[in-house]
């Protein structure tokens, strides 16, 4: 059986993603988001996944310089905060990013929630820092297909990803459909729902079949269903466990047993109800 899944997502402008990185959400301890960052590159993670509202970009940075890869061998994220949106703010925010990381360019830099009075001047200002070549490929957090539509029928150049709540029980089937028309990639957040999903007896079941923990099923589930996957632990036997997902494969009928336990249920905020 051909185990094999390509480690790789190729956005519309050619620009190979990793499927797979680490989230760094609630890493707010220095020395234990350094540890763990550094921990997660040295164990092959190719990407890591922050935002200036994490408040550990310094970190980012400083865990990136300090491990043994080369910065252009790491995909690195970041993403505008609500406050900083509009055109000249979030060319602001991006630069004070920038500063923080310490680094030179971004890989990908997206807005962080549809903020309804500025998201579409966020995404104008994102599209200038492509043109700068300040960021390797642009995109959005948390929109849903109505602000997609808006920034589609403007934009010089189509988002290559939308970030978006995703796991078995919030499965996003309709915009799943949209993004995927429109050539834009989705990235998981909250690929294991915030940890809520690890004694689901549907879960537990598969991953006894195949000698797996639960993260790992649903982890490998979100692999197979073609989405970039960024779950986050602090934990180094965790984080360990979180990347060994290339041995087994889930047959089709596993995969929708895992489809089937969508329940439009979010552990986060629903974007049509974020104001700041
Ligand atoms: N764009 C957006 O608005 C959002 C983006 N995100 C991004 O997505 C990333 C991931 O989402 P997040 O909300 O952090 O939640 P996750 O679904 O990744 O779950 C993280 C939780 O699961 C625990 N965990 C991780 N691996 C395992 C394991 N193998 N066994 C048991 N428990 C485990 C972690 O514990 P521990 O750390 O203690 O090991 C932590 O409590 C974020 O870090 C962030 O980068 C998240 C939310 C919103
Ligand atoms: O990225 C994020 C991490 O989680 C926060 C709390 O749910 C979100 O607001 C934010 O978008």
């Amino acid at each position: 059986m051909d185990l094999t899944i390509k480690s790789t997502k190729t956005l519309h402008n050619g620009v190979e993603m990793p499927r797979f990185g680490l989230g760094v959400y609630k890493m707010t301890d220095k020395e234990a988001a350094v540890e763990a960052m550094l921990a997660a590159i040295e164990a092959g993670y190719p990407a890591i996944d922050t935002a200036a509202i994490y408040q550990n970009e310094e970190e980012v940075g400083e865990a990136v310089r300090s491990s043994r890869v080369k910065r252009e061998d790491l995909f690195i994220t970041s993403k505008v905060w609500n406050t900083d949106q509009g055109y000249d703010n979030t060319l602001r925010a991006f630069e004070a990013s920038l500063k923080r990381l310490g680094f030179d360019y971004l890989d990908l830099y997206l807005t962080h929630w549809a903020i309804p009075e500025t998201y579409e001047e966020t995404y104008r200002a994102i599209q200038r820092l492509y043109d700068e070549k300040l960021v390797r490929s642009i995109g959005v957090s948390n929109h849903q297909q109505h602000h997609l539509e808006k920034i589609l029928a403007k934009a010089n150049i189509k988002p290559m990803v939308n970030q978006i709540e995703l796991h078995p029980q919030l499965t996003q089937e309709p915009l799943r459909q949209f993004c995927a028309d429109n050539d834009i990639a989705i990235t998981s957040w909250s690929p294991l729902a915030r940890g809520r999903l690890l004694d689901e007896p549907v879960l537990a079941k598969i991953g006894e079949a195949h000698g797996k923990t639960i993260a790992q099923v649903v982890i490998r589930w979100h692999l197979q269903s073609d989405l970039i996957v960024i779950p986050k632990s602090v934990t180094p036997s965790r984080i360990k466990e979180n990347a060994d997902v290339y041995g087994f494969m889930l047959s089709e009928e596993e995969m929708k047993m895992i489809d089937g336990l969508n329940q439009d249920w979010r552990t986060g905020t629903h974007p049509d109800q974020i104001t700041v």
